[in-house]
């Protein structure tokens, strides 16, 4: 089974230099190309980081409210017009609810693309959000794009499972769900997986959990409570409260399972 990797080194202030060793773990994931989502959530502290790091930013509907109103806030020393110039998505699109209209006429007049998708009232704001950066021509080979969605969890239990369900939804995707405290992603039951635990920003809480559907058979290495070919469901065993112990975890499942890792709090000065 092809092994999948993960590293959260979006997370890390600078790309890290990689000194060769010949014990040195198999490399990370092959450079991939970002995209960010901002969801109608307050902004978590490292958003500018990841929309740095972004080729492609797109607001779900009142996402855009949350980089006019909160991207000044986190640079309080600055203009907050300026932090709003260099701070512009590429793209704003949901049912358009939820933006509101002196938002969308800063934006528009910046020239931004606003995408009244309202006729669709199936899909979440956050799903058409996703298929739009996937329908983008940002990559052509799919397994090099990672979309970083901030402002997915904590907050309203019904949003926080539709964000979920697109995890479960575009599952051929590389998707993470982040909030201040936490991330999340899915390792699907296609691949086997490695993910190199990023210490300094990661960890070491984290969770194995079958949301989707029940687990026959998952075996870990690098947690404190490792699976054995041992089977998880709701209602059974599911793997929270978990502690990374190692580096690399490796994780393989016959289940679609939802990885979860605490992010560290920055050291207060
Ligand atoms: N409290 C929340 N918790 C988690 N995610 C949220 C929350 N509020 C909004 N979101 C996410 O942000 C997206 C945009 O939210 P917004 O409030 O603009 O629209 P909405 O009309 O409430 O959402 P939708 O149209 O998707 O139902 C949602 O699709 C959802 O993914
Ligand atoms: C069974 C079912 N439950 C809820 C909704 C409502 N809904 C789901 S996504 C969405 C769009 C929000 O921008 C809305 C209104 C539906 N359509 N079908």
């Amino acid at each position: 089974m092809e092994v999948m990797c993960h590293a959260s080194s979006f997370l890390l202030p600078h790309p890290q230099p990689q000194e060769p060793r010949e014990d040195a773990p198999p490399p990370p994931p092959a450079a991939l190309t970002y995209a960010v989502i901002v969801l109608n959530q307050r902004l978590p502290r490292f958003a500018p980081l990841l929309w740095n790091r972004a080729q492609l930013r797109v607001c779900a509907d009142g996402g855009a409210n949350r980089v006019y109103d909160d991207m000044p806030k986190l640079f309080p020393d600055q203009d907050p017009q300026g932090v709003r110039l260099r701070y512009t998505p590429d793209v704003i699109k949901g049912d358009l609810d939820s933006i509101r209209d002196d938002v969308k006429d800063f934006y528009l007049n910046l020239g931004v693309r606003v995408v009244d998708e309202s006729h669709d009232q199936d899909t979440t704001d956050l799903h058409k959000c996703v298929a739009h950066v996937s329908n983008s021509a940002l990559v052509e080979d799919k397994s090099k794009l990672c979309i970083l969605v901030v402002g997915a969890l904590g907050g309203r239990f019904d949003h926080e499972i539709g964000n979920i369900n697109v995890l479960h939804r575009f599952s051929n995707l590389r998707i993470v769900l982040l909030s201040d405290d936490c991330l999340i992603h899915l390792l699907p039951k296609t691949h086997s997986h490695v993910i190199h635990v990023q210490q300094p920003v990661e960890g070491p809480h984290c969770g194995l959990i079958p949301i989707g559907a029940p687990s026959a058979c998952t075996s870990t290495t690098g947690l404190q409570w490792n699976l054995s070919d041992t089977a998880m469901s709701f209602g059974g065993l599911i793997s929270t409260s978990n502690v990374v112990k190692e580096d690399k975890v490796t994780v393989s499942s016959d289940a679609d399972l939802i990885w979860t890792i605490s992010i560290k709090k920055p050291i207060k000065e």
